[in-house]
């Protein structure tokens, strides 16, 4: 296995060895793996002498592959998404789409070549985005992925069909097809996976089509909130699709968590109408949103007014300002919880326990997260809500299924310090969040 790096080296070294013993014993799922950030650093310099460049391409492509090899330095998740186009460059052809496959299944599902290592993970959900380019379709694509995939037993391996958040609607529509038909034709598709950088795209206009693939059954799973630039609107529209599981939700609002996964009384049911619902307490789930958006009306309707300065301070317009402010408030919120208790939205029976695909160090590689103190495992954890520890893009994180678990089970700061229970019960969910595999 490659060099040790990142913030799991840290954590192993504080482990004793029987940790790392009782950790490679765990069955352990992998259902976050994206195709082609998991190539092999060894495949992509393979790839590379074979290739033959235009012009243009080379030095792009030689820059890329330098910073591979000494290990990308990432100064935010976006500069992530710059190194792709040349990863896409080496693998354009059908013949290095399946060499690639083919090690990274090897990479997750085989012992190591020395037999010193067993296999990273039990069972694994890699995803992929069918490419279309002057050597393949996007169909042809998907089927040699497919059959390396189904080289391994359905208890091991399958695919999940990535869509990028930039998708078109009528290339949406097609893969959303061309997943159904493979399915359909009994290949082994679990899901589809929303994907890409969030800054792209609008998601309201992705869920006639994500809802469709769920209609059909097909599992669904949506990067969701993975940076700040992500919009409750944006989360709203795909938690509207019941997404089986999410990935990352690293910045997912609280009031959102709250109003998705834990058991709050409803509007007018209990509580009364909202006004008079505790918006007020400090204990009210929702009360620190509220006050962020009563303070952002009353500043706003400072400001917009046409009285003079000495009026403004006058106990009147204070008043005026702070019921105006109010009551704006209210109605957002009650507009929040109309969207996220509307039919087609996400709460079964007061919960939604969808499985949240955790990414320590994708996380904290990308600076989407600080620390692991920040780190949103920990309300997952306490709340009780299904998780599964996915590694994302090994060949840029230089991460596998194991070193994660390093930092579940190291003291902080270096890990979580969780207990080897703990643990264990978190492998065992994520295997039972897996779309297909059949019980062994
Ligand atoms: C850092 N975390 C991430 N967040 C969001 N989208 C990601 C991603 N890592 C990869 N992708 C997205 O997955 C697709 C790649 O599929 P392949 O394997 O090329 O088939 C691309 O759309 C890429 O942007």
């Amino acid at each position: 296995m490659s060099e040790i790096v990142g913030p799991a080296a840290a954590a192993l070294a504080s482990l004793c060895p029987d940790d790392v013993i009782f950790l490679q014993s765990l069955p352990k799922a992998e259902l976050h793996a994206h195709l082609n950030g998991y190539i092999p650093i060894k495949t992509i310099l393979e790839l590379a002498q074979k290739y033959s460049p235009s012009s243009s391409q080379t030095t792009e492509v030689a820059d890329i592959i330098e910073k591979l090899k000494s290990g990308v330095v990432l100064n935010d998740l976006f500069d992530f998404f710059s190194l792709m186009p040349a990863i896409y460059t080496l693998t354009s052809t059908l013949e290095a789409v399946v060499t690639t496959t083919c090690a990274v299944l090897q990479l997750f599902l085989n012992p190591t070549s020395d037999a010193t290592e067993s296999p990273q993970c039990t069972y694994l959900e890699l995803r992929t985005t069918p490419r279309t380019t002057t050597h393949m379709t996007r169909e042809r694509y998907l089927t040699v992925v497919l059959d390396e995939v189904e080289m391994y037993p359905a208890t091991r391996a399958t695919l999940i069909v990535s869509v990028d958040r930039c998708t078109s609607d009528s290339d949406l529509e097609e893969y959303i097809s061309l997943a159904l038909e493979m399915k359909n034709r009994g290949r082994r598709v679990g899901a589809i996976d929303v994907c890409g950088d969030p800054r792209g795209g609008d998601m309201q206009s992705f869920t006639q089509h994500l809802s469709r693939a769920k209609g059909a059954s097909l599992g669904l799973t949506v990067h969701i909130a993975e940076s700040t630039n992500n919009t409750t609107e944006d989360s709203l529209a795909f938690l509207s699709c019941r997404p089986d599981r999410l990935g990352h939700a690293t910045s997912l609002s609280d009031e959102l968590k709250t109003l998705f996964f834990e058991d709050i009384p409803q509007p007018g049911t209990e509580c009364g109408p909202l006004s008079e619902f505790g918006l007020r307490d400090p204990l009210h789930p929702l009360h620190s949103k509220f006050q962020d958006l009563k303070e952002g009306y009353f500043l706003r309707f400072v400001s917009d007014s046409t009285e003079s300065e000495e009026a403004k301070v006058q106990m009147s317009f204070r008043a005026d300002a702070e019921k105006f402010s109010e009551r704006a408030a209210i109605k957002d919120i009650e507009e929040m919880i109309k969207q996220a208790e509307s039919p087609n939205n996400a709460r079964v029976n007061g919960q939604y326990k969808s499985c949240i695909e955790i990414c320590l160090s994708s996380n904290l590689l990308c600076k989407t997260v600080a620390s692991l103190d920040a780190h949103h495992i920990r309300y997952y954890l306490k709340n009780d809500h299904p998780i599964a520890i996915c590694t994302d893009d090994a060949l840029l994180f230089r991460m596998s299924c194991l070193r994660e678990y390093f930092l579940l089970l190291a003291q902080p700061p270096l890990g979580l310090g969780l207990s080897r229970d703990d643990v264990a019960r978190i492998a065992q969910m994520g295997m039972d969040a897996a779309f297909l595999r059949p019980r062994d």
